[in-house]
């Protein structure tokens, strides 16, 4: 058995949807225990203190850690507060696992956060069965949390899932030093569309708008999202003016490749999208919100000049509005 957050039992580790186990204890003896109730149900990973768990942490997101409460440096009420306060680990559920029966202890673990408190020595079977409830409830909320940042209709990003994908880059890009580039995305004449077609056709265009451009996203760190009615917005860390508008084009074509016919458009005989791009440096100040503003202007300049294209910006938070690049589509 390996121990200090090296995967338990290799073999099992990545292996199907098993859920992620942490047991935090300085005991490798109480460690083995526990291992072995829930090594065929889970991948589990050990960790011989609240330091090496931090460390765990950083790599992988447990789906439950089992905490044991007396360790030296960091005890086991110190780890759950300071899991609790980042975002990051808030979400995971955790029981401690302890020999101190005291009720002034359970309530203690239950305030600093803990969503259960198992007195040692303890049956199996109970242990399994209270940690699988808490897997449940988990999984549920997990599911709970994800549809909330998914579009109905579409099935792409929410503009809730944007806007705090949008702030988290903003803030990663500023760190780092990179560019950051935002597009927005708008269908032309789409109530046109609506009233020729009817509101269900029109819903049908949105999806299949978004399908189109969501193939064209190949970076996983990029994030398309359905930002309000007909309108969607990407983010695309590390990226600069070039890369950005070459990618505004491309997202432009695959949507009139789609050659959904509106013969009420004044763009194009197909359904066509105007873009607005801007990419900012965020370690040079502005903010995400300024980013944003600057490629909705940029989505209006291509409205205004025809439709069916793409106008960029390189944005600056001393200068707005500078280096404006007109890029038609067609
Ligand atoms: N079918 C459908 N229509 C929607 C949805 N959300 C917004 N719309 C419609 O999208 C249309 C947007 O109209 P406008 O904002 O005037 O813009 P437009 O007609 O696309 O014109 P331009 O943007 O100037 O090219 C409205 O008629 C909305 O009712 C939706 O979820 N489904």
């Amino acid at each position: 058995m390996s121990i200090d957050s090296e995967p338990a039992g290799s073999g099992h580790a990545g292996q199907g949807n098993r859920p992620l186990l942490l047991i935090v204890d300085d005991q490798p003896s109480n460690i083995q225990v526990l291992f072995d109730i829930f090594k065929d149900d889970c991948e589990v990973y050990m960790a011989l203190s609240g330091e090496a768990a931090f460390k765990f942490l950083e790599q992988r997101t447990p789906d439950l850690i089992l905490l044991d409460i007396v360790m030296p440096n960091v005890g086991g009420f110190a780890v759950c507060q300071r899991l609790k306060e980042s975002a990051r680990t808030a979400e995971i559920p955790v029981i401690f696992v302890t020999s101190n029966s005291d009720p002034e202890e359970e309530a203690r673990g239950l305030v600093a956060g803990a969503v259960d408190f198992i007195v040692k020595p303890f049956h199996a079977t109970v242990v399994k069965a209270r940690v699988n409830t808490q897997l449940t409830v988990k999984r549920q909320a997990d599911q709970l949390r994800a549809m909330a940042m998914v579009d109905g209709l579409t099935g792409v990003a929410n503009r809730r899932r944007f806007d705090a994908v949008l702030e988290i880059e903003w803030r990663r890009a500023a760190r780092e030093g990179a560019e950051l580039a935002v597009i927005m995305i708008d269908v032309d004449f789409f109530k046109r569309y609506n009233d020729r077609f009817g509101h269900l056709a029109g819903d049908n265009c949105l999806q299949q708008v978004a399908g189109a451009l969501q193939q064209r996203l190949d970076r996983s760190s990029d994030l398309l999202a359905r930002y309000g009615g007909e309108e969607f917005a990407c983010v695309l860390p590390a990226t600069g003016l070039d890369g950005a508008l070459i990618c505004g084009n491309a997202l432009e074509q695959r949507v009139r490749a789609l050659a959904l016919p509106h013969p009420d458009s004044e763009a194009a005989p197909v359904v066509t999208v105007s873009i607005g791009v801007a990419v900012g440096r965020p370690s040079e100040g502005g903010s995400a919100a300024a980013l944003l503003a600057s490629a909705d202007t940029q989505l209006y300049c291509a409205k205004q000049s025809g439709r069916a294209r793409v106008c960029g910006q390189q944005f600056s938070a001393q200068r707005p509005g500078v280096d404006v690049v007109d890029a038609p589509a067609n």
